[in-house]
């Protein structure tokens, strides 16, 4: 399992932005946009690429790269995961969206799962995971549950902040899912929030409280 946590400075420095109190619901979306896309940019830079043959501007036939085998679906857990949808579609703006919706019950912290519409050929895709948060990781790891029934067998998760208790439990039950994430925090207080964090990054999208 890779863990990265960007440390690109316009990544640090808009995650330092999301970080400050009372920002609007507008800002709050625009930067965790930005960063999604930047955090999208680092997850892709691997992916395999393969030769293929064009004609150019002057009719003569070059060679160039283009990215080989698997596509991309891309997951975002509803609520806050919408929020990170347009940052990462601009980069594979042809990909397939595959929604799934899961809370987590404020009293037990277990994830409840109410949504969800992946697309039929997940077994032939690479699933792009998207939400703010990974906190316990009692939601990214039924997201992969989820997922893996269906098939697919190549899965990767964006965050824009993580916390270590939510990645080690993840790395226990599914060491084959590759972390990228702006930050990897301190720790969860007592209600499972993310120390320092950013609250709760559903409500700051939606604008609900
Ligand atoms: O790692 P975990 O402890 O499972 O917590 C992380 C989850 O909590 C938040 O969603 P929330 O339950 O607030 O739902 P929302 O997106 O509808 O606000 C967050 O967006 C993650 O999905
Ligand atoms: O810190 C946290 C933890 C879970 N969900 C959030 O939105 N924020
Ligand atoms: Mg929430």
């Amino acid at each position: 399992m890779t863990v990265k946590a960007i440390q690109h400075p316009l990544v640090q420095h808009k995650l330092g932005l999301l970080r400050q109190k009372d920002l609007s619901s507008k800002d709050f979306r625009e930067l965790a946009s930005e960063v999604s896309n930047l955090l999208t940019y680092e997850a892709t830079r691997d992916l395999a690429t393969e030769t293929a043959e064009i004609k150019s501007w002057n009719s003569s036939i070059i060679k160039t790269n283009k990215i080989k085998g698997k596509k991309i679906t891309i997951v975002p857990i509803l609520r806050a995961g919408l929020g990170m949808l347009d940052g990462v579609l601009k980069l594979i703006p042809n990909a397939k969206i595959s929604v799934v919706g899961l809370y987590r019950d404020e009293e037990t912290l277990q994830p409840v799962a109410y949504f969800d519409k992946v697309v039929k050929d997940v077994s032939d895709r690479t699933a792009l995971i998207v939400d703010p948060m990974l906190a316990t990781g009692g939601t990214l790891i039924a997201t992969i549950d989820l997922l893996k029934q269906k098939g697919c067998t190549n899965i990767m998760g964006l965050f824009l902040v993580a916390a270590p208790e939510g990645i080690k439990a993840v790395q226990e039950i599914h060491p084959d899912v590759d972390i990228y994430t702006a930050a990897i925090d301190e720790c969860l207080n007592e209600k499972g929030y993310i120390l320092p964090g950013l609250g709760d990054a559903g409500d700051k999208i939606f604008g609900t409280r």
